[in-house]
């Protein structure tokens, strides 16, 4: 197994995550002392964090009037949506229910894009009821779907269509998005086609193309490919008579991760400005874990330790429920003890494992933590994207919480769902008489 000494935490984070007299802080408070007042495991997000995130992408992008759309599945919490929102982001939905989300947490509809393949006809019907800014289509038989429904509601939908341009993004396969056998977009080849049989019909108002090729993206040359190819595109569309004012380049970019040093927004920017830039179209991104990955840290417990083969077990109170990554993308995220490690070099090996039955439920071996103790408080670091809103209630656990910080202040963002909400969710009757008579469905 990799592995990972404990990260350095990079000069940019300095200001969010540091040490102070050898204890975690998170901008202005000591991480134990959050910890006594919300049991673990638990998320907490530096508000800090995803500001200078916003300010380095929208700094980067505004001057080629390129617009940022938060990726809402890589943290849905109300709380960092409003936040984002507030900033200026738009909102990238993939269903009615982050559609819901982001409406709670004040996002206009004029700025929210619905992405995703598999949309129902009552999400369709529900984004176009609240005036959402474009819904991306991803197949022939969507756009179909679109129309009818648009039909029946009387209205017009606002469409782009989703591009496969065939381009590897050069990332774990399993967050890959825009190879030939990917499920996601339409075939570049039958694009042309497509959009001027879409453009004729006058339920759909086609306002252009959308790409996305992959997240925690690198190397930004498959950036530059498929933008360029996008370009070639929309330039072989206005050579047909078509219109294309939109084009939505998606998401993807990577961040910072154990030694990679993540790639270099002001380079992103130039590959946009020179392969998109004089197309005269209103350009947008969808980010996600750019906005929100580093601000987030998931807080464990360490629950035991046992000898392993190489150094220690280290098991821990979150799991594989809470932080899926390592075991569905082999994800290795850096450890942050409470307590600075002092002569780390010469500390043992742990290999930190959760409370799952699952062998995969195992973050990853790690030196340089010090000596660990039960007890003791340890840090997933860049947990920020696709930690909480991925985690599930797998073996019957509580739902992890979620914390915000703000300077010297802290708010409970998600609580705990408790087993007894969940338990209410279920029909406890006794099934050996024969099924309870009929209830009308409650959805
Ligand atoms: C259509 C779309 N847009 C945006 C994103 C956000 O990706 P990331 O978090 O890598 O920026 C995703 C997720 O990969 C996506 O599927
Ligand atoms: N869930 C993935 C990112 C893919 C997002 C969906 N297109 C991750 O945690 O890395």
């Amino acid at each position: 197994m990799a592995m990972t000494t404990p990260r350095k935490i990079q000069p940019d984070q300095q200001a969010w995550f540091h040490y102070r007299a050898g204890e975690l802080h998170v901008e202005g408070l000591c991480l134990t002392d959050i910890a006594r007042e919300v049991p673990t495991p638990f998320y907490c997000y530096s508000a800090e964090a995803m500001r200078w995130a916003y300010s380095i992408l929208s700094d980067a992008l505004s001057p080629i009037g390129v617009s940022i759309c938060f990726a809402v599945k890589a943290n849905s919490n109300i709380a960092v949506l409003r936040l984002l929102s507030e900033l200026g982001c738009g909102m990238d939905i993939v269903s009615g229910g982050e559609l819901e989300r982001a409406l709670a947490a004040g996002a206009p509809s004029s700025r929210i894009i619905f992405s995703g393949v598999g949309k129902t006809r009552a999400e369709i019907a529900h984004a176009l009821e609240t005036g959402i800014h474009q819904i991306n289509v991803e197949s022939a038989a969507e756009i179909e779907v679109i129309a009818e429904v648009a039909r029946s509601l009387g209205r017009r939908a606002t469409i782009a269509l989703r591009v496969n341009p065939d381009v590897d993004a050069k990332t774990h396969a399993k967050i890959t998005t825009a190879t030939k056998d990917s499920k996601f977009g339409i075939a570049i080849d039958d694009i042309p086609e497509l959009y001027a049989k879409a453009a004729a019909r006058p339920e759909l108002d086609v306002q252009g193309l959308a790409v996305h090729i992959g997240s925690q993206v690198q190397d930004l040359s498959p950036f530059r490919h498929a933008f360029a190819s996008m370009a070639g595109l929309v330039t072989a569309l206005r050579a047909k008579g078509l219109e294309v004012p939109r084009l939505d380049l998606g998401g993807g970019i990577g961040i910072a991760f154990g030694d990679n040093p993540g790639p270099d927004i002001a380079e992103y920017a130039s590959i946009v400005a020179e392969t998109v830039g004089d197309l005269g179209c209103q350009l947008t991104v969808e980010p996600g874990r750019w906005l929100v990955g580093r601000a987030g840290l998931l807080v464990t417990e360490l629950l035991y330790l046992k000898d392993g083969q190489d150094g220690y077990v280290a098991i821990v109170d979150a799991g594989m429920n809470d932080l899926m990554r390592p075991a569905l993308y082999d994800a290795k995220h850096p450890v942050l003890p409470f307590h600075q490690a002092k002569g780390a070099a010469a500390s043992p090996r742990y290999r930190i494992v959760g409370p799952i039955c699952e062998s995969s439920d195992d973050f990853g071996a790690y030196e340089g933590l010090g000596e660990l103790k039960a007890g003791d408080l340890l840090a997933f670091d860049c947990a920020g994207a696709y930690g909480a809103s991925m985690a599930s209630t797998y073996n019957s656990r509580d739902l992890v919480a979620e914390v915000l910080v703000d300077g010297d202040h802290f708010r409970t963002i998600r609580r705990r769902q408790n087993i007894r909400e969940v338990l209410e969710l279920e029909d406890t009757g006794n099934w050996q008489n024969g099924p309870a008579p009929a209830k009308k469905a409650a959805g």
